[in-house]
C-alpha cells in the first residue's frame, strides 16, 4: 500500500499538518535506518531513535521504549525522549489484572496496536490524568520483537492531538516499530558473537575475554564484605606430557582437566582457561579456608583421572594451585597476581599441592 493511500483525502494536501507529520515520520525512518550502521550499543541506538522521532515528527510529545524478558512483572521505560519525557521518568507499570488489559502489556503480548485516547475517565485514570498534564491526548504502544533471541519490547508514542495516529496512518508507525525490532535483533546477534569470542575451542570453557563476566560474578554479592576467592591452577610438567605422549594427547589432557574442574565446582563458580595449561577459577562467597579446601579437593579429583596414551597405557596428571582470597578494595588483577605468587610457591614447594597467598 502506498503512503498516500493511508491518508484521507482531506489531509492529503502537502499544506496540511498531517502531511508535515507524515514527512517527519518518513524522515525519521530514513535517519534511524542509517544509524543502525553507526551505533553498536543497543540502548544508545534506541535512545537515538526516540530522539529522532520526537524531534522530526510534529505533535509527538513523548517516545519511550522498554525491552527485556517478555514475562517481566514490571515495565519501566529504559529510554525516553520528547518534550514530555519527564512523564516517562516516573512511569513504572506493574503487571496486574488491570494493566494486562492496557496498551503496554497488550503490545508486549504481541497484540495488534490500537491508539488509546487519553482521558481522565479512562480505565487507567491516574496515569491518564498525569499524561493530560503533559499535554498528551493519545497513546500508541507498538510491540518490538528480536528475531534472534526471546527478547521483546514495547515502543510507546504519545501525541498531543486526538486521532493523530490513525490520521497519519498506523502502518507507518508499525514500520517504525519494525525498524526498532531489527535493532534489537542486531544487538542480540552482536551479543551472541561476543559470547562466541569468549569460549575456548579446545576445552569449551570461557577464556580470558570473559574476565568482565568473572568480575561481575565475584563482585555480585550485595554485601561488600562478602568473601570471594580465586584459584590459579597449572598442570605439572605439561611440557614433558606433550614431549612424551605427543601434542594430541596433551590436548586431550587439557580437555579432560577442564571437564573435571567444571563438574566439581558449584553452579555459581566460574572456570576459565586462562591460557596454555593454566585455569583460573572464581569462587563467589568462598572464604580463604573454604577456597583452600575447594582447591585441595579439585587437586585430588584431577589427580584421580586416568588419561590414555597412544599405546593404550594409562597415566595420571597432577596440578599445582595458587589460592587468593579477594581483599577489600583489591582489583581482580591484583588478586590474580597474588594467586600467581602462591602458584609459584606451590611449584617450588614440589608441585601437586595448593598454597594460600
Ligand atoms: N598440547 C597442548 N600443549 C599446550 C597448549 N598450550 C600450551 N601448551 C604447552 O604447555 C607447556 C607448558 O610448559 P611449561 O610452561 O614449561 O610448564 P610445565 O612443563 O607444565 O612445568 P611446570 O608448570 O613447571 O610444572 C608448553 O610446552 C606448551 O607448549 C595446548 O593448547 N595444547
Amino acid at each position: 500500500m502506498g503512503i498516500r493511500e493511508w491518508l484521507r483525502p482531506d489531509i492529503a494536501s502537502p499544506e496540511t499538518s498531517a502531511w508535515q507529520a507524515l514527512s517527519g515520520v518518513a524522515e525519521a525512518l530514513v535517519v534511524c535506518a542509517g544509524a543502525v550502521l553507526d551505533i553498536d550499543d543497543e540502548q544508545q541506538l534506541l535512545q537515538h531513535y526516540c530522539d529522532q522521532l520526537t524531534e522530526l515528527v510534529p505533535s509527538l510529545r513523548l517516545a519511550w521504549i522498554w525491552f527485556g524478558d517478555p514475562d517481566t512483572r514490571m515495565i519501566v521505560p529504559q529510554v525516553r525522549a520528547g518534550a514530555a519525557r519527564a512523564y516517562a521518568e516516573h512511569l513504572c507499570i506493574p503487571r496486574t489484572r488491570l494493566t494486562e488489559r492496557g496498551p503496554a502489556y497488550r503490545a508486549l503480548q504481541g497484540q495488534r496496536s490500537e491508539p488509546y485516547r487519553i482521558s481522565a475517565t479512562s480505565l487507567f485514570g491516574p496515569w491518564r490524568e498525569m499524561a493530560r498534564q503533559h499535554a498528551m491526548q493519545e497513546v500508541l504502544v507498538l510491540p518490538l520483537q528480536s528475531s534472534v533471541d526471546a527478547q521483546r519490547g514495547v515502543l510507546a508514542l504519545y501525541a498531543d492531538v486526538p486521532g493523530y495516529f490513525e490520521r497519519i496512518g498506523l502502518p507507518l508507525f508499525e514500520a517504525m516499530a519494525g525498524l526498532f525490532s531489527s535493532a534489537l535483533s542486531r544487538a542480540a546477534r552482536h551479543k551472541a558473537l561476543e559470547n562466541a569470542v569468549m569460549v575456548d575451542a579446545l576445552t569449551g570453557l570461557k577464556n580470558r575475554h570473559a574476565v568482565p563476566v568473572l568480575q561481575r560474578q565475584l563482585l555480585r554479592a550485595d554485601d561488600d564484605a562478602a568473601p570471594a576467592a580465586l584459584l590459579l591452577l597449572d598442570i605439572d610438567h605439561f611440557k614433558s606430557i606433550n614431549d612424551v605422549h605427543g601434542h594430541a594427547v596433551g590436548d586431550q589432557v587439557l580437555g579432560a582437566i577442564g571437564q573435571t574442574l567444571r563438574l566439581h565446582v558449584r553452579s555459581g563458580d566460574l572456570v576459565l582457561r586462562w591460557g596454555g595449561e593454566e585455569f583460573l577459577l572464581g569462587l563467589p562467597g568462598a572464604s580463604a579456608d573454604a577456597a583452600w579446601a575447594v582447591a585441595e579437593s579439585l587437586r585430588q579429583q584431577v589427580a584421580a583421572v586416568r588419561h590414555v596414551q597412544a599405546d593404550g597405557q594409562l597415566f595420571n596428571v597432577t596440578v599445582s594451585i595458587g589460592v587468593a582470597s579477594l581483599l577489600p578494595a583489591e582489583s581482580l588483577d591484583q588478586a590474580v597476581q597474588r594467586a600467581d605468587g602462591a602458584l609459584y610457591a606451590a611449584k617450588r614447594g614440589g608441585r601437586n599441592r595448593s598454597v594460600l597467598a
